[in-house]
């Protein structure tokens, strides 16, 4: 069966639609060919229709030649685990403090459930995703994390233990570019292996920041809860450089998990990375808005 338009405002509409596919031509030739990495946080991933839609946004990138990487995160849901299992968890400047227990409970969590269920979303949505954390491929390999901290009492930097918390030694892209050659989509748990065996618990942003720069990726979105970075009155500051971040760290506009989320903004574009962006994974098509309009939504983050 055809449909023709039957109204004035029914024809205003296709007229809209077409125009909205026409401005995204220059952004399409822009993107093509380029790496997208994809960070889609723990709490951008609560509600069954928006994954749906972020599922289908990614096919949707993949099919007009966009190559795009998710790395996911799943703090909240592993929180709801460790809970469950009357495990006790805290974090230190954004970072769950993680002992061997609560590592093999991030792993199953992140690597399992969390990680298949985005790869079972992006192929019901028409894509071919594949799983991976850190561990598959030699992807990650990881160290433990070296972090200190100025304390104020006694003036000093003090060296910080966060146990098996990793950051990402190498990246090995080469096994996400044979996948993005054959057409599939990666999906990465951030779990990284150490060169004694041991598994570490690396902070999603991290990871997606350091595949995004092995990758020289022409975008990294980092998918988060908050519309973008808020200046102290709360607004939302819409571009950054790195100089600027450094200010907001140290005159402490931002705290707790926006921490470890621009320090990867920082690297990423101080390594290759394009831009990064961080924006509102709970906004419908929150991607599409970013990559295809000229409006851009979020907080840009370039090196100057
Ligand atoms: N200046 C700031 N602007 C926006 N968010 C901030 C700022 N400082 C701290 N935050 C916090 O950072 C959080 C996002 O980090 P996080 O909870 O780790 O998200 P995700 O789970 O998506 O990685 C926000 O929900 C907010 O509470
Ligand atoms: C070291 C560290 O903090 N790791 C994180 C890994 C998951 C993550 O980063 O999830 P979100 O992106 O949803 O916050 C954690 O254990 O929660």
């Amino acid at each position: 069966m055809t449909t023709t338009p039957k109204s004035f405002s029914e024809t205003k509409h296709w007229l809209r639609t077409a125009e909205t596919i026409t401005e995204a031509l220059p952004f399409m030739r822009r993107y093509t060919g380029r790496t997208c990495v994809i960070k889609y946080g723990g709490h951008a991933m609560g509600d069954a229709e928006l994954s749906r839609i972020f599922a289908r946004d990614v096919v949707l990138l993949k099919q007009i030649g966009i190559n795009p990487i998710v790395v996911h995160g799943g703090g909240p849901q592993i929180g709801a685990m460790l809970e469950r299992l009357a495990v006790k968890s805290e974090f230190v400047d954004g970072l769950r403090v993680t002992d061997q227990a609560t590592v093999e409970i991030v792993e199953m969590v992140l690597s399992g459930s969390i990680n298949k269920s985005i790869v079972q979303a992006i192929n019901e949505a028409g894509g071919t995703a594949i799983g991976l954390s850190g561990k598959d491929g030699n992807l990650i390999k990881a160290s433990k994390l070296r972090r200190t901290k100025h304390d104020p009492e006694s003036n000093i930097e003090k060296i910080l233990d966060l146990g098996f918390v990793g950051e990402p030694q190498e990246v090995n892209p080469h096994i996400l570019m044979e996948l993005e050659q054959d057409d599939m989509i990666p999906v990465i748990a951030p779990i990284g292996a150490g060169v004694n065996g041991e598994t570490y618990n690396i902070n999603a942003d991290t990871v997606a920041g350091a595949v995004a720069a092995a990758m020289g990726a022409v975008r990294l979105l980092l998918l988060t809860d908050v519309i973008g970075v808020l200046d102290k009155n709360k607004e939302l500051i819409s571009d950054l450089t790195v100089e600027d971040v450094k200010r907001l760290q140290s005159d402490g506009t931002i705290s707790g998990g926006m921490i470890p989320k621009l320090e990867t903004c920082t690297m990423a574009v101080e390594n290759g990375v394009d831009a990064a962006v961080i924006l509102d994974g709970r906004l419908p098509h929150a991607m599409l808005l970013e990559i295809f309009t000229d409006r851009g939504i979020g907080t840009l983050i370039r090196r100057e």
